[in-house]
């Protein structure tokens, strides 16, 4: 199990680690991390016949998943991540059927998302392969330091530093906003005195885009941008980066800890902050023991059920855990459901420095006076 886990890993590390290594991870869906896996997991299997062999494949990577599942279990993720062909097939006398069953079916959401998210980034690295980006990223502009910002907006208003968030929809609230106009919207956070932007790039759930960042990038806003994605694969972060990204988003309901390290390390090497986000005890633990993490959100948003509860940031940071962040300096993120200047100063009263707001501000006629409302008062100046 261990040395499955590693070489799951090994495979996300960018090619300054391991120069070779990227067409194997390019997949969990590629022929390389196939073969990788299937020796790892199954030996031997390759003197079978060659449609036997096959057919076994499809069992092995089923297999792999099944392994990378168990790993994560065993770290608490409930997530799985989704089996490459389907589960196996059954056989009785010459016919072969597949069921719908557990194996094969999301059970919430957050898993539904992840699954579709694994076959989008599939589908996308093929057009756009890893040493293409990495050209990309030579071009792109230089990222800004979003922690930096964060602080110096926290000094300068002694209020949480306001991350707005550019979010038209979302599975749980529908849509948010008819007339949405990404770059008028950042410019109206960015001069109602935002320190951060987050921009949505998922599209199927969150009618999102990349292009949307890129906009808001090329529009002249200077705040620095986090890209909202669903990160299941480290290509995506050579391509949010591309974008014009400066951080990116890692769940840790989705990735296993061996994941967020390496992501970590990738983030690094090519200057993007890593916001890791947790909603549980068991998540921020696992995170903590993590070396090298400086920005922590807490989403008071179950993504598995979407009930909302701001205590549970305060829940999160009590005791020795908050004793931990404070040692470690770490950035605390509140994300989610904040609406009221109460909400805002209660989550400063439990310890964060910066905040995650979306529906309540971008549902506002005017973005920029939404703000001033949800702060109680105007924090541009
Ligand atoms: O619109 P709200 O309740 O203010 O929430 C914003 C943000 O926290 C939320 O969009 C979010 C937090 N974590 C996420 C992960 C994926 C998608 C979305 C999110």
């Amino acid at each position: 199990m261990e040395s499955l886990m590693r070489a799951t890993s090994l495979n996300s590390i960018p090619s300054p680690f391991l120069n070779h290594t990227f067409r194997q991870h390019d997949s969990r869906f590629t022929s390389g991390f196939k073969s990788t896996s299937s020796t790892l997991i199954n030996n031997g299997r390759s003197s079978l016949p060659c449609l036997r062999a096959q057919q076994s494949e499809t069992t092995d990577e089923f297999k792999v998943r099944n392994s990378q599942d168990e790993v994560s279990a065993t770290q608490g993720i409930r997530i799985r991540r989704r089996p490459p062909t389907g589960p196996p097939l059954h056989y009785v006398g010459p016919f072969e059927f597949r069921l719908q069953n557990e194996g094969n079916t999301p059970r919430n959401i957050l898993e539904e998302i992840v699954w579709n998210k694994d076959t989008e980034v599939a589908q996308m690295k093929d057009k756009k392969p890893l040493y293409t980006l990495k050209k990309a990223i030579e071009l792109a502009p230089p990222p800004r330091d979003f922690i930096a910002a964060l602080k110096a907006s926290y000094l300068r208003t002694g209020m949480p530093a306001l991350i707005a968030e550019v979010k038209k929809a979302s599975p749980s609230r529908g849509v948010l906003r008819e007339d949405f106009e990404p770059v008028e919207i950042a410019k109206a956070y960015e001069k109602g005195g935002a320190a951060c932007l987050s921009v949505l790039t998922d599209a199927k759930y969150f009618q999102g885009s990349f292009e949307n960042l890129e906009a808001i990038r090329n529009a002249g806003v200077t705040c620095p941008l986090l890209c909202k994605e669903f990160i299941v694969d480290a290509w995506q972060l050579y391509y949010a980066r591309a974008k014009g990204a400066d951080a990116v988003l890692l769940i840790a309901a989705v990735l296993p800890d061996l994941d967020i390290k390496y992501m970590t390390k990738i983030c690094k090497l090519i200057g993007l902050t890593a916001l890791v986000e947790v909603h549980d005890e068991n998540e921020m633990d696992r995170i903590l023991k993590i070396d090298g993490i400086q920005l922590i959100g807490i989403n008071n948003r179950n993504l598995e059920t979407f009930e909302v509860d701001i205590s549970n940031t305060k829940k999160l940071l009590e005791g020795e855990r908050g004793e931990k962040i404070r040692q470690k300096e770490i950035v605390v993120v509140g994300e989610s459901g904040l609406f009221t200047p109460d909400d805002v100063a209660y989550v400063q009263e439990a310890g964060v420095k910066a905040i995650l707001v979306g529906e309540s501000i971008v549902k506002q006629k005017d973005p920029t006076a939404g703000i001033a409302e949800l702060f109680g008062k105007d924090i541009s100046a």
